[in-house]
């Protein structure tokens, strides 16, 4: 046997004892080995979207294997049938706006940003072929249910409509917008939109994907001078879920093409459903039909979980992942880590992990803490200045530069500068001179701010949404 197959034995030994039988045929059964030179191990897989899925999910495992075997640094590079006659011309490239590795490949980093969603090219050839089909082959995670997310004040309007889209597709809220911070839920909440739908009407025709394999697939399909089927594909469909919408922005053939799919799915009473990190009208460079459309349906936003809801999910992970975590370490964790529900699922993943690989039984506090150490200073949030509290409030309310600390005493001034005065208190330790003399004021003048603002928040509704608002983009910074 020579080393290639050798390697290629082993390494197939170890994703077989790794993965389930299913996912391994899938992904590691369909690859063939084709060389090592060079510490290169050069596999073959046989689309496209197979090697995206491979050099997300499997190589780093593959070449971390491989290095616990030969004490190499063994890079893993994977090819597909299309790498060798698909060529994007610059003219392409510059009309949506991609590099070149967005062509050829999706960028890894965003890839992993973006899990197993670009599966959809895929994913409908099987839904159509056979209505057997697993939600995962489709792109659809298995994990994500309107069962397992768990609703809190931050989500539940989101939830709620989600839940209605999925009883009346087409037919309650369309377009069904649905923005919020990394790592929140949006993803998951779509999944398990798409996968409701298809349990209640399972002859709907359902396709989820992420913006950017929509470009992907566009371009290829120029390229390949399938422009025809493209439309077809995506205009003859029941509901169509689009993840991260704002990578569209500024690329003008992609929002043309999405412009008349939109167009012709609305008018034919088809379900859309979009996500994005921002309101629509936040998407710079979004052309303004488009950001016009969005707002016809309903737009539902998510927020960062409260404190309960962070401990209701790691609570609800606990129980489905069968670990067992003392309250007191789940707590330490919510209460750290605030503002992504993905790493906040990650610290208790890892705390579970060194309690099963060292054979702790009995994980306390302490022990807790010191494996958190590092990713809970890591996203501990940034300290808070006065100066990140000006700025914020300068670009919340268009001001200019200096305009806090002018002598200007026109209200729609003085306002924002007495809420900066507020929150400089509010957020900070400084004392009251310090404030003062950031303003440019005396300390009198910040006291009076102060209460000022303190009675408006009272008994006025514009203020205390205003000051809400610019304290979430603080604290998000
Ligand atoms: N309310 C919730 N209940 C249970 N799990 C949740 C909830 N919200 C988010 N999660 C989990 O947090 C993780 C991140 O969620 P998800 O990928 O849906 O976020 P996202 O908003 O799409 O993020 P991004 O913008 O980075 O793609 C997932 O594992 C998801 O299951």
């Amino acid at each position: 046997m020579d080393e290639l197959a050798l390697i290629w034995q082993n390494v197939t030994n170890y994703f077989k004892s790794e993965l389930t039988e299913m996912i391994y045929n899938t992904w590691i059964g369909r690859l063939e080995p084709k060389s090592l030179e060079n510490d290169v191990l050069t596999i073959h897989a046989p689309n496209e979207f197979t090697r995206n899925m491979i050099n997300l999910k499997y190589a780093d495992s593959m070449a971390k294997y491989l290095k616990s075997i030969t004490s190499r640094d063994i890079k893993i590079y994977v090819t597909d049938p299309s790498m060798d006659n698909v060529e994007v011309s610059e003219n392409d490239r510059e009309n949506f706006d991609i590099s070149s590795d967005e062509t050829n490949a999706f960028n890894k980093d965003d890839l992993e940003k973006r899990n197993d969603e670009s599966m959809v090219e895929d994913g409908l050839l099987k839904y159509d072929d056979s209505k057997d089909y697993k939600f995962e082959e489709i792109g659809l995670s298995d994990r994500y249910t309107f069962e397992n997310f768990v609703a809190g004040k931050s989500n539940e309007f989101a939830l709620s409509a989600s839940i209605a889209v999925s009883k009346s597709p087409g037919r309650s809220f369309n377009p069904l917008f649905i923005y919020g911070g990394a790592g929140l839920g949006k993803t998951h909440l779509m999944h398990a939109t798409a996968k409701a739908i298809l349990e209640r009407f399972p002859e709907k025709k359902v396709v989820y994907l992420s913006s950017e394999s929509f470009t992907n697939e566009l371009i290829r399909s120029i390229n390949t001078r399938k422009n025809e089927e493209f439309r077809k594909k995506y205009r003859n469909i029941d509901v169509l879920l689009i993840d991260d919408i704002q990578f569209i922005a500024g690329k003008t053939g992609t929002q043309e093409e999405f412009f008349h799919t939109f167009n012709e799915l609305y008018s034919n009473n088809k379900q859309i459903i979009i996500s994005s990190d921002r309101p629509p009208k936040e998407i710079k460079t979004l052309e303004d039909r488009l950001v016009s459309r969005f707002e016809w349906g309903l737009i539902a936003d998510i927020q960062k979980p409260d404190f309960e809801t962070r401990v209701a999910i790691l609570k609800n992970k606990v129980e489905t992942e069968k670990i067992d975590i003392p309250e007191d370490v789940i707590e330490y964790i919510a209460m750290n880590v605030k503002v992504n529900i993905r790493e906040l699922e990650g610290a208790l993943l890892k705390v579970a992990a060194y309690k099963s690989l060292m054979k702790i039984e009995n994980m306390n506090l302490d022990f807790a803490k010191e494996v958190l150490s590092k990713i809970i200073s890591d996203t501990e949030e940034v300290e808070i200045t006065i100066e990140l509290i000006k700025n914020t409030i300068v670009s919340f309310y268009d001001l200019k530069e200096n305009d806090l600390e002018s002598k200007k005493r026109s209200k729609n001034i003085a306002l924002p500068r007495q809420i900066g005065m507020y929150l400089s208190r509010k957020l900070t330790d400084l004392s009251l001179l310090k404030i003062a003399s950031s303003f440019n004021r005396d300390h009198s003048t910040v006291i009076h701010g102060i209460d000022k603002i303190e009675d408006l928040v009272k008994t006025d509704n514009k203020v205390k949404d205003d000051i809400e608002k610019i304290t979430e983009i603080i604290r998000s910074k």
